[in-house]
Protein backbone atom coordinates (compact mmCIF):
# COMPACT_ATOMS: atom_id res chain seq x y z
CA UNK A 1 0.00 0.00 0.00
CA UNK A 2 2.40 2.21 1.36
CA UNK A 3 4.86 1.09 -2.17
CA UNK A 4 1.51 2.06 -4.20
CA UNK A 5 1.27 5.83 -2.96
CA UNK A 6 4.68 6.23 -2.79
CA UNK A 7 4.74 5.41 -7.03
CA UNK A 8 1.50 7.15 -7.41
CA UNK A 9 3.09 10.18 -5.57
CA UNK A 10 6.45 9.59 -8.16
CA UNK A 11 3.98 9.77 -11.08
CA UNK A 12 2.28 13.19 -10.01
CA UNK A 13 5.83 14.52 -9.12
CA UNK A 14 7.10 13.36 -12.66
CA UNK A 15 4.38 13.78 -15.05
CA UNK A 16 3.78 17.93 -13.76
CA UNK A 17 6.06 19.29 -12.10
CA UNK A 18 4.22 22.05 -10.30
CA UNK A 19 4.62 23.19 -6.87
CA UNK A 20 1.79 25.92 -6.52
CA UNK A 21 -1.42 25.89 -7.93
CA UNK A 22 -4.08 28.83 -8.49
CA UNK A 23 -8.05 28.95 -9.08
CA UNK A 24 -7.95 27.51 -12.51
CA UNK A 25 -11.01 25.54 -13.60
CA UNK A 26 -10.77 23.18 -16.47
CA UNK A 27 -13.78 21.56 -18.32
CA UNK A 28 -13.72 18.80 -20.32
CA UNK A 29 -16.47 18.63 -23.34
CA UNK A 30 -16.90 14.47 -24.34
CA UNK A 31 -15.26 13.44 -20.90
CA UNK A 32 -16.89 9.98 -20.77
CA UNK A 33 -14.99 9.12 -24.45
CA UNK A 34 -11.53 7.08 -24.81
CA UNK A 35 -9.74 10.33 -24.84
CA UNK A 36 -12.32 12.42 -22.63
CA UNK A 37 -11.36 9.82 -20.15
CA UNK A 38 -7.94 9.19 -19.46
CA UNK A 39 -7.16 13.07 -20.36
CA UNK A 40 -9.47 13.35 -17.21
CA UNK A 41 -7.44 11.17 -15.18
CA UNK A 42 -4.37 13.24 -16.47
CA UNK A 43 -6.06 16.49 -14.95
CA UNK A 44 -7.34 14.96 -11.78
CA UNK A 45 -3.37 14.54 -10.93
CA UNK A 46 -2.41 17.68 -12.14
CA UNK A 47 -1.80 20.00 -9.15
CA UNK A 48 -2.35 23.26 -11.23
CA UNK A 49 -6.14 22.32 -11.20
CA UNK A 50 -8.42 23.38 -8.86
CA UNK A 51 -11.74 22.28 -10.72
CA UNK A 52 -12.28 19.89 -13.24
CA UNK A 53 -15.98 20.02 -15.01
CA UNK A 54 -17.15 17.09 -16.73
CA UNK A 55 -19.84 17.22 -20.00
CA UNK A 56 -20.31 14.16 -21.77
CA UNK A 57 -23.83 12.98 -23.54
CA UNK A 58 -23.66 10.12 -21.54
CA UNK A 59 -21.44 9.13 -19.23
CA UNK A 60 -20.19 12.58 -17.37
CA UNK A 61 -20.99 12.46 -13.74
CA UNK A 62 -19.90 8.53 -13.72
CA UNK A 63 -16.52 9.50 -15.01
CA UNK A 64 -16.77 12.66 -12.60
CA UNK A 65 -17.67 10.47 -9.51
CA UNK A 66 -15.09 8.09 -10.25
CA UNK A 67 -12.18 10.32 -10.68
CA UNK A 68 -13.54 12.18 -7.18
CA UNK A 69 -12.54 9.47 -5.55
CA UNK A 70 -8.50 10.40 -6.14
CA UNK A 71 -7.15 11.84 -3.31
CA UNK A 72 -5.89 14.90 -4.66
CA UNK A 73 -7.08 18.31 -3.56
CA UNK A 74 -9.43 19.35 -6.86
CA UNK A 75 -12.98 19.50 -6.89
CA UNK A 76 -14.33 17.25 -9.97
CA UNK A 77 -18.02 17.57 -10.99
CA UNK A 78 -19.57 15.81 -13.48
CA UNK A 79 -22.72 17.52 -15.45
CA UNK A 80 -25.82 16.62 -16.86
CA UNK A 81 -26.56 15.98 -21.01
CA UNK A 82 -28.55 19.38 -21.50
CA UNK A 83 -28.57 22.74 -22.43
CA UNK A 84 -28.12 24.23 -18.77
CA UNK A 85 -25.70 21.25 -17.58
CA UNK A 86 -23.41 22.22 -20.46
CA UNK A 87 -23.57 25.69 -19.85
CA UNK A 88 -22.64 25.37 -16.18
CA UNK A 89 -20.31 23.16 -16.80
CA UNK A 90 -18.55 25.72 -19.14
CA UNK A 91 -18.74 28.58 -16.77
CA UNK A 92 -15.68 30.25 -15.06
CA UNK A 93 -13.30 27.71 -16.82
CA UNK A 94 -10.17 29.13 -17.76
CA UNK A 95 -9.52 26.00 -20.18
CA UNK A 96 -11.99 24.20 -22.37
CA UNK A 97 -10.48 21.00 -23.78
CA UNK A 98 -13.21 19.54 -26.54
CA UNK A 99 -12.95 15.86 -27.59
CA UNK A 100 -16.37 14.84 -28.36
CA UNK A 101 -17.00 13.13 -31.21
CA UNK A 102 -16.83 10.10 -33.43
CA UNK A 103 -13.41 8.75 -34.21
CA UNK A 104 -11.81 7.25 -37.17
CA UNK A 105 -12.05 3.65 -38.67
CA UNK A 106 -9.98 1.66 -40.91
CA UNK A 107 -10.13 2.68 -43.86
CA UNK A 108 -11.29 6.25 -43.15
CA UNK A 109 -9.68 9.92 -43.69
CA UNK A 110 -9.56 12.42 -40.57
CA UNK A 111 -12.15 14.64 -43.33
CA UNK A 112 -14.26 11.54 -43.16
CA UNK A 113 -15.26 12.81 -39.92
CA UNK A 114 -16.55 16.25 -41.19
CA UNK A 115 -20.07 15.05 -41.57
CA UNK A 116 -20.41 13.98 -37.77
CA UNK A 117 -17.58 16.40 -35.89
CA UNK A 118 -18.82 19.62 -37.67
CA UNK A 119 -21.75 20.32 -35.75
CA UNK A 120 -20.79 18.31 -32.91
CA UNK A 121 -18.12 21.18 -32.18
CA UNK A 122 -20.02 23.82 -33.71
CA UNK A 123 -22.92 23.44 -31.16
CA UNK A 124 -20.02 22.61 -28.24
CA UNK A 125 -18.76 26.31 -29.70
CA UNK A 126 -21.60 28.25 -29.34
CA UNK A 127 -22.28 27.38 -25.60
CA UNK A 128 -18.85 28.19 -24.93
CA UNK A 129 -19.13 31.31 -26.36
CA UNK A 130 -22.32 31.78 -24.52
CA UNK A 131 -21.29 30.69 -21.56
CA UNK A 132 -17.04 31.36 -21.05
CA UNK A 133 -16.36 33.61 -23.93
CA UNK A 134 -12.79 33.98 -22.66
CA UNK A 135 -11.83 30.89 -22.16
CA UNK A 136 -8.86 29.01 -23.75
CA UNK A 137 -10.37 26.35 -26.21
CA UNK A 138 -8.55 23.61 -26.97
CA UNK A 139 -10.30 21.71 -30.29
CA UNK A 140 -8.93 18.34 -30.30
CA UNK A 141 -11.77 16.67 -31.92
CA UNK A 142 -10.95 15.64 -35.55
CA UNK A 143 -10.51 16.97 -38.59
CA UNK A 144 -8.75 19.58 -37.07
CA UNK A 145 -8.21 21.18 -39.73
CA UNK A 146 -11.28 22.34 -40.13
CA UNK A 147 -12.86 22.03 -36.50
CA UNK A 148 -10.62 24.99 -35.26
CA UNK A 149 -11.96 27.30 -38.12
CA UNK A 150 -15.61 26.24 -37.31
CA UNK A 151 -15.02 27.68 -33.48
CA UNK A 152 -13.54 30.68 -34.87
CA UNK A 153 -16.61 31.33 -36.79
CA UNK A 154 -18.55 30.96 -34.57
CA UNK A 155 -17.29 33.35 -32.19
CA UNK A 156 -17.04 35.79 -35.23
CA UNK A 157 -21.01 35.47 -35.29
CA UNK A 158 -21.25 36.53 -31.72
CA UNK A 159 -18.61 38.66 -31.84
CA UNK A 160 -15.99 37.04 -29.08
CA UNK A 161 -13.18 35.88 -31.28
CA UNK A 162 -10.27 36.28 -29.84
CA UNK A 163 -7.56 34.47 -32.12
CA UNK A 164 -4.88 34.62 -29.46
CA UNK A 165 -7.32 32.04 -27.32
CA UNK A 166 -8.34 29.15 -30.08
CA UNK A 167 -5.90 26.43 -30.40
CA UNK A 168 -6.11 23.03 -32.04
CA UNK A 169 -4.21 20.05 -30.49
CA UNK A 170 -1.64 18.83 -32.52
CA UNK A 171 0.57 18.33 -29.62
CA UNK A 172 0.63 14.66 -30.69
CA UNK A 173 2.63 15.00 -33.96
CA UNK A 174 5.35 16.12 -32.14
CA UNK A 175 5.00 13.62 -29.40
CA UNK A 176 4.92 11.00 -31.87
CA UNK A 177 7.97 12.12 -33.79
CA UNK A 178 10.42 12.55 -30.96
CA UNK A 179 9.32 8.91 -30.03
CA UNK A 180 9.71 7.54 -33.58
CA UNK A 181 13.28 9.71 -34.33
CA UNK A 182 14.78 7.66 -31.31
CA UNK A 183 13.42 4.20 -32.02
CA UNK A 184 15.47 5.01 -35.39
CA UNK A 185 18.28 6.48 -33.73
CA UNK A 186 18.33 4.42 -30.49
CA UNK A 187 18.21 7.71 -28.26
CA UNK A 188 16.30 8.85 -25.76
CA UNK A 189 12.90 10.41 -26.97
CA UNK A 190 13.28 12.94 -24.22
CA UNK A 191 16.05 14.37 -25.76
CA UNK A 192 14.77 14.80 -29.12
CA UNK A 193 12.82 17.56 -30.26
CA UNK A 194 11.68 17.43 -33.98
CA UNK A 195 10.06 20.52 -35.24
CA UNK A 196 6.38 19.66 -36.98
CA UNK A 197 4.57 22.03 -38.75
CA UNK A 198 1.21 22.57 -40.67
CA UNK A 199 -2.00 21.10 -40.17
CA UNK A 200 -3.03 17.95 -38.88
CA UNK A 201 -3.75 15.26 -41.13
CA UNK A 202 -2.00 13.79 -43.85
CA UNK A 203 0.74 15.29 -45.76
CA UNK A 204 -0.67 18.64 -44.13
CA UNK A 205 1.50 17.35 -40.69
CA UNK A 206 5.03 18.36 -41.85
CA UNK A 207 7.65 17.31 -39.80
CA UNK A 208 11.01 19.24 -39.88
CA UNK A 209 14.22 16.80 -39.94
CA UNK A 210 16.37 19.18 -40.98
CA UNK A 211 15.72 20.76 -37.23
CA UNK A 212 16.00 17.68 -35.09
CA UNK A 213 19.55 16.77 -33.91
CA UNK A 214 19.70 14.50 -36.80
CA UNK A 215 19.59 16.70 -39.53
CA UNK A 216 21.47 14.67 -41.73
CA UNK A 217 18.69 11.96 -41.74
CA UNK A 218 18.67 11.20 -45.62
CA UNK A 219 16.99 8.81 -48.99
CA UNK A 220 15.07 5.96 -47.80
CA UNK A 221 15.34 6.12 -43.78
CA UNK A 222 13.76 10.04 -44.00
CA UNK A 223 11.42 9.03 -46.34
CA UNK A 224 9.93 6.66 -44.05
CA UNK A 225 10.46 8.62 -40.79
CA UNK A 226 8.11 11.41 -42.51
CA UNK A 227 5.86 9.46 -43.32
CA UNK A 228 5.16 7.24 -40.10
CA UNK A 229 4.89 10.59 -38.63
CA UNK A 230 2.70 12.31 -40.96
CA UNK A 231 0.24 8.85 -40.73
CA UNK A 232 1.20 7.64 -37.26
CA UNK A 233 -2.40 8.13 -36.54
CA UNK A 234 -3.29 5.46 -39.35
CA UNK A 235 -0.91 2.80 -37.96
CA UNK A 236 -3.29 3.14 -34.37
CA UNK A 237 -6.63 2.84 -36.08
CA UNK A 238 -5.63 -0.18 -38.13
CA UNK A 239 -4.32 -2.04 -34.89
CA UNK A 240 -7.17 -0.95 -33.44
CA UNK A 241 -9.43 -2.81 -35.62
CA UNK A 242 -12.52 -0.52 -35.70
CA UNK A 243 -12.16 -0.15 -32.12
CA UNK A 244 -11.39 3.87 -32.68
CA UNK A 245 -8.00 6.07 -32.51
CA UNK A 246 -5.71 6.76 -30.31
CA UNK A 247 -6.60 7.66 -26.77
CA UNK A 248 -3.70 6.62 -24.48
CA UNK A 249 -0.95 8.87 -26.38
CA UNK A 250 -3.89 11.60 -27.29
CA UNK A 251 -5.45 11.94 -23.71
CA UNK A 252 -1.25 12.25 -22.85
CA UNK A 253 -0.66 14.85 -25.42
CA UNK A 254 -3.75 17.22 -24.40
CA UNK A 255 -2.64 17.22 -20.99
CA UNK A 256 0.72 18.43 -21.44
CA UNK A 257 -0.50 21.09 -23.38
CA UNK A 258 -3.07 22.08 -21.02
CA UNK A 259 -0.52 22.11 -18.29
CA UNK A 260 1.62 24.16 -20.66
CA UNK A 261 -0.99 26.53 -21.10
CA UNK A 262 -1.23 27.06 -17.15
CA UNK A 263 1.97 26.89 -16.37
CA UNK A 264 2.22 29.78 -18.95
CA UNK A 265 -1.01 31.59 -16.98
CA UNK A 266 0.70 31.46 -14.15
CA UNK A 267 3.59 33.46 -14.89
CA UNK A 268 6.17 30.99 -16.55
CA UNK A 269 8.14 32.57 -19.42
CA UNK A 270 8.99 30.80 -22.23
CA UNK A 271 6.32 28.00 -22.26
CA UNK A 272 6.25 27.10 -26.05
CA UNK A 273 4.49 24.62 -27.66
CA UNK A 274 3.39 23.71 -31.50
CA UNK A 275 0.09 23.94 -32.21
CA UNK A 276 -2.64 25.09 -34.59
CA UNK A 277 -3.83 28.22 -34.46
CA UNK A 278 -4.83 31.83 -36.40
CA UNK A 279 -1.57 32.45 -38.16
CA UNK A 280 -0.34 35.55 -40.19
CA UNK A 281 2.35 33.10 -41.49
CA UNK A 282 0.66 32.02 -44.74
CA UNK A 283 -2.15 34.69 -44.86
CA UNK A 284 -0.98 36.05 -47.93
CA UNK A 285 -1.19 32.97 -49.63
CA UNK A 286 -5.04 32.68 -48.07
CA UNK A 287 -4.15 30.08 -45.28
CA UNK A 288 -5.59 31.75 -42.03
CA UNK A 289 -5.00 29.17 -39.88
CA UNK A 290 -0.88 27.30 -39.35
CA UNK A 291 0.65 25.46 -36.56
CA UNK A 292 4.08 25.81 -35.67
CA UNK A 293 6.16 26.77 -32.55
CA UNK A 294 4.13 29.17 -30.34
CA UNK A 295 5.42 30.92 -26.86
CA UNK A 296 2.11 30.68 -24.89
CA UNK A 297 1.22 33.45 -22.09
CA UNK A 298 -1.25 34.59 -19.50
CA UNK A 299 -3.05 36.09 -22.77
CA UNK A 300 -2.88 32.53 -24.79
CA UNK A 301 -0.76 33.16 -27.96
CA UNK A 302 2.36 35.16 -27.06
CA UNK A 303 3.92 35.04 -30.22
CA UNK A 304 4.04 33.05 -32.88
CA UNK A 305 7.55 31.80 -34.53
CA UNK A 306 8.05 31.64 -37.70
CA UNK A 307 9.08 27.79 -39.84
CA UNK A 308 12.39 28.93 -39.91
CA UNK A 309 14.97 27.34 -42.04
CA UNK A 310 13.95 24.17 -44.14
CA UNK A 311 15.85 22.90 -46.80
CA UNK A 312 14.63 21.97 -50.29
CA UNK A 313 12.85 18.64 -49.23
CA UNK A 314 10.95 19.79 -46.95
CA UNK A 315 9.99 23.52 -49.13
CA UNK A 316 8.16 20.66 -51.13
CA UNK A 317 6.76 19.00 -47.85
CA UNK A 318 4.81 22.30 -46.75
CA UNK A 319 3.81 23.21 -50.44
CA UNK A 320 1.91 20.05 -50.58
CA UNK A 321 0.88 20.99 -46.83
CA UNK A 322 -0.34 24.31 -47.88
CA UNK A 323 -2.44 23.29 -50.85
CA UNK A 324 -5.07 20.81 -48.71
CA UNK A 325 -4.71 22.76 -45.46
CA UNK A 326 -6.59 25.96 -47.52
CA UNK A 327 -9.29 23.91 -48.41
CA UNK A 328 -9.30 21.81 -45.37
CA UNK A 329 -9.97 25.38 -43.50
CA UNK A 330 -12.44 26.88 -46.14
CA UNK A 331 -14.82 23.92 -45.71
CA UNK A 332 -15.25 24.93 -42.02
CA UNK A 333 -15.60 27.76 -42.73
CA UNK A 334 -18.25 27.29 -45.55
CA UNK A 335 -20.23 24.82 -43.03
CA UNK A 336 -20.68 27.30 -40.72
CA UNK A 337 -21.93 30.04 -42.98
CA UNK A 338 -23.98 27.38 -44.23
CA UNK A 339 -25.06 25.53 -41.17
CA UNK A 340 -25.05 28.63 -38.75
N1 LIG B 1 -6.16 16.08 -32.26
C1 LIG B 1 -5.65 14.88 -32.21
O1 LIG B 1 -4.42 14.72 -32.27
C2 LIG B 1 -6.52 13.68 -32.06
C3 LIG B 1 -7.88 13.79 -32.22
N2 LIG B 1 -8.70 12.70 -32.06
C4 LIG B 1 -10.14 12.90 -32.26
O2 LIG B 1 -10.77 13.04 -30.99
C5 LIG B 1 -12.17 12.72 -31.11
C6 LIG B 1 -12.61 11.81 -29.96
O3 LIG B 1 -11.98 10.56 -30.05
P1 LIG B 1 -12.30 9.40 -28.99
O4 LIG B 1 -12.28 9.94 -27.62
O5 LIG B 1 -11.45 8.25 -29.33
O6 LIG B 1 -13.83 9.07 -29.36
P2 LIG B 1 -14.94 8.36 -28.45
O7 LIG B 1 -16.07 7.99 -29.34
O8 LIG B 1 -14.32 7.30 -27.62
O9 LIG B 1 -15.38 9.53 -27.46
C7 LIG B 1 -16.06 10.66 -27.90
C8 LIG B 1 -16.97 11.12 -26.80
O10 LIG B 1 -17.64 12.29 -27.24
C9 LIG B 1 -18.95 12.24 -26.73
N3 LIG B 1 -19.81 13.15 -27.48
C10 LIG B 1 -20.36 13.01 -28.73
N4 LIG B 1 -21.10 14.08 -29.03
C11 LIG B 1 -21.00 14.92 -27.98
C12 LIG B 1 -21.56 16.20 -27.70
N5 LIG B 1 -22.36 16.83 -28.56
N6 LIG B 1 -21.25 16.77 -26.51
C13 LIG B 1 -20.44 16.15 -25.63
N7 LIG B 1 -19.90 14.94 -25.84
C14 LIG B 1 -20.19 14.34 -27.00
C15 LIG B 1 -19.35 10.78 -26.86
O11 LIG B 1 -20.45 10.46 -26.03
C16 LIG B 1 -18.07 10.09 -26.44
O12 LIG B 1 -18.05 9.84 -25.05
C17 LIG B 1 -12.31 12.09 -32.50
O13 LIG B 1 -12.85 13.04 -33.39
C18 LIG B 1 -10.87 11.76 -32.89
O14 LIG B 1 -10.69 11.72 -34.27
C19 LIG B 1 -8.18 11.49 -31.72
C20 LIG B 1 -6.83 11.33 -31.52
C21 LIG B 1 -5.89 12.40 -31.73
O1 LIG C 1 -5.72 9.24 -36.55
C1 LIG C 1 -6.78 9.64 -36.04
O2 LIG C 1 -7.88 9.58 -36.58
C2 LIG C 1 -6.70 10.26 -34.69
C3 LIG C 1 -5.66 11.28 -34.69
O3 LIG C 1 -5.88 12.42 -35.06
C4 LIG C 1 -4.29 10.85 -34.41
O4 LIG C 1 -4.08 9.76 -33.86
O5 LIG C 1 -3.37 11.62 -34.73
Amino acid sequence: MFAARQTFNLFQKRAFSASASQASKVAVLGAAGGIGQPLSLLLKLNPRVSELALYDIRGGPGVAADLSHINTNSTVTGYEANASGLSDCLKGSEIILIPAGVPRKPGMTRDDLFNTNASIVRDLAKAAAEAAPEANVLVISNPVNSTVPIVSEIYKARGVYNPKRLFGVTTLDVVRASRFISQVQKTDPSGEAVPVVGGHSGVTIVPLLSQSNHASIAGEARDALVNRIQFGGDEVVKAKDGAGSATLSMAMAGARFAESLLRAAQGEKGVIEPTFVDSPLYKDQGVNFFASRVELGPNGVEKIHEVGKVNEYEEKLVEACLADLKKNIQKGVDFVKSNP
